[in-house]
């Protein structure tokens, strides 16, 4: 039998994150108190804040929205806490995994949200992936979600947004905009707290939590969560970077946290010029070019050139700084939007590598 190194007693389990032999137990109470050092470590809530936890159904989301709320109410926080959830529109996923966040707000009595691509954007995944085909999905997956969160917040009134966005998640970002030589998000991806002026900040509170032990939480507490991979997303680079790294975890466990204490030693040398940011002329929302990302690639879909967006956007900003055309079914485009929320994308960038 190994015995348990807090405890004494008969080990349950290996903690991935540093080897050390825990009954499960002991377990929790290392997993929840090192989310709680996080949180208070960072300053990531003030008592009276309303937060907007990203719930998708899945592992990392659903641990989040347990530990949050477990947290807040054995720490005092004071905080307000909501479920967000973007429905992407992809049938035989993101309905099925909402179920699970269905099920889940009644579990921990929290209220929760629905936004639709199809009422935010007038086009479901299903339909834009039968109009683009299955390369370059993500790309309008992932800038979208990332103004529907955002829209969603607004809606809601809270003050921050949490997402799930785990070490191996942050590690993988900080190898991918290595390579691709990406100096602004690379500044910012490690960052625990994002968001700039005009945007509600957006905390990952899981920043250092490893993957593997948040399937393992998420098991041995029996959490109700949604485990199937998204059925449109092929994403082979990040799929590079996360073998690559799972295969250093296995050397040497700590690599996950090297690399993003490395990511987070990074800083641009003065005079390196940055995207500066803006606001996006067509839907207020804020953007690293005249026209955001989620615009040029509406504009795309609505206009029949589904490149549009994919292609070098300064070439279709300069195209879009026309007035968007009468048909667009979207709000965005038509309404101006809530002309409050923050789409930093970079159009340049044909995936979304930050957070
Ligand atoms: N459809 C969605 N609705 C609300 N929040 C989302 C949605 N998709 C992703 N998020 C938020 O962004 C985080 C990272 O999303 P990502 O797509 O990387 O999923 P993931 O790593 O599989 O996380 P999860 O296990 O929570 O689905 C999620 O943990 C969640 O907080």
């Amino acid at each position: 039998m190994v015995n348990c190194a807090k405890c004494n007693g008969q080990a349950a389990l290996k903690r991935p994150k540093n080897g050390d032999a825990l009954c499960r137990s002991c377990f929790f109470e290392a997993f929840e108190r090192e989310i709680h050092e996080t949180i208070v470590g960072n300053d990531l809530f003030v008592r009276g804040d309303s937060v907007a936890i990203g719930a998708s159904g899945g592992k990392d989301s659903t641990v989040l929205a347990h530990v949050l709320n477990l947290l807040n109410e054995r720490h005092d926080y004071g905080v307000k806490l909501v479920l967000l959830s973007i429905d992407e529109g992809i049938t035989g996923y993101r309905d099925d995994s909402l179920e699970a966040v269905k099920r889940n707000k009644l579990e921990y009595g929290l209220p929760l949200e629905i936004l639709t691509y199809k009422e935010l954007y007038g086009w479901t995944m299903d339909e834009i992936v039968a109009k683009i085909g299955l390369k370059n999905n993500c790309t309008f997956c992932g800038v979208f979600r990332r103004q529907a969160l955002d829209r969603g917040a607004w809606k809601l009134g809270v003050n921050k947004v949490a997402t799930g966005h785990n070490a191996d998640d942050i590690a993988e970002t900080v190898l991918m905009n290595v390579l691709r030589g990406d100096i602004a998000r690379l500044q910012r991806c490690t960052q625990i707290v994002t968001g700039q002026e005009g945007m509600l900040p957006r905390c990952k509170p899981l920043k250092y939590t490893y993957e593997k032990e948040i399937v393992m939480y998420a098991h041995f507490k029996k959490l109700d969560y949604f485990s199937t991979e998204c059925i449109y997303s092929p994403n082979a680079y990040r799929g590079h970077a996360r073998t690559y790294i799972k295969d250093l975890e296995r050397v040497r466990p700590r690599a996950i946290l090297d690399i993003i204490a490395s990511g987070e030693a990074l800083s641009v040398k003065e005079g390196v010029s940055l995207p500066t940011i803006t606001t996006c002329v067509r839907c207020g929302y804020i953007s690293s070019q005249s026209v955001c990302k989620a615009c040029v690639l509406l504009q795309g879909l609505n206009t029949n050139e589904p490149l549009l967006g994919i292609r070098k956007t300064s070439k279709a900003n300069k195209q879009l700084q026309r007035p968007p055309p009468t048909s667009s079914t979207s709000d965005v485009s038509q309404s101006g939007g809530c002309g409050s929320g923050g789409c930093a994308c970079n159009p340049d960038t044909p995936q979304s590598l930050d957070f």
